[in-house]
């Protein structure tokens, strides 16, 4: 198994280079693990307590339990990977069956700063781009897909993003293989990705 980790600050464009990169791969060669689905469970918080979470700290992030998925993947396991909302701000009940593929793509903003995990990775990759990119893409998305007004994503950019991502994302830098400019799709730096998976698949 080859498995890549992909981190990078909020709306640097993870995801969007993780499906760039598995579009044109076969399907069911290629698995992909998102941090935000390990978000602890707050099941027992009310939704104001939610709101009060600084979600961009490591501790909010179940990494026990990701890096022993990991580990079960590896072994040939299938896990049951939760399911996290966005809106509600917890774990779901539901969680998805995940088989191990012959390529696993772990993606997230703190993948690269805790160094159990960083130790399962045989590829390293940071997706950089401007901070003020990177705030830009975020307001969009999340008044569009994750349910937060602008107020709401502000307020939590200047308290807990910014802070957080200078404190652990940008210095997790230092340990990636490659380093993706993300300011404008990058189409080469995808080809690149996908030429080392392919070449694993072989
Ligand atoms: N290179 C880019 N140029 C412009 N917009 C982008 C780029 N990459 C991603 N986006 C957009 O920015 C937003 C955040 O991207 P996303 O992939 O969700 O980032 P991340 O997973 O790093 O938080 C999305 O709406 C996405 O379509
Ligand atoms: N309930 C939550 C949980 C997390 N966030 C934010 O998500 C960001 C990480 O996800 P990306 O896809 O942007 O990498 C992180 O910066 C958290 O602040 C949230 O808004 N609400």
């Amino acid at each position: 198994m080859l498995i890549l980790g992909i981190a990078g600050g909020t709306g640097c464009g993870k995801t969007t280079v993780v499906n760039q990169i598995v579009a044109q791969l076969p399907e069911n060669e290629v698995g992909i693990i998102s941090q935000d689905s390990y978000y602890n469970d707050l099941a027992h918080l009310t939704k104001e307590e939610r709101g009060e979470i600084n979600f961009d700290h490591p501790n909010s992030i179940d990494f026990d339990l990701l890096i022993s998925h990991l580990e079960q993947l590896k072994q040939g396991k299938t896990i049951n990977k939760p399911v996290y909302s966005f809106v509600e701000e917890t774990r779901l009940e539901e969680t998805i069956p995940t088989i191990p593929r012959k390529v696993m793509i772990v993606e997230g903003i703190l993948v690269l700063s805790n160094p159990q995990l960083r130790d399962l990775f045989d590829i390293k990759i940071f997706v950089h781009a401007d901070s003020d990119e990177r705030l830009i893409r975020r307001l969009q998305r999340d008044i569009r897909e994750r349910g937060h007004d602008l107020q709401k994503v502000l307020t939590r950019y200047q308290t807990a993003v910014k802070p957080m991502h200078e404190q652990f994302i940008e210095p997790s830098k230092e340990f990636a293989d490659i380093i993706i400019p993300n300011n404008h799709y990058n189409t080469v730096a995808v080809d690149i990705v996908r030429t080392i998976i392919n070449d694993k698949l072989l």
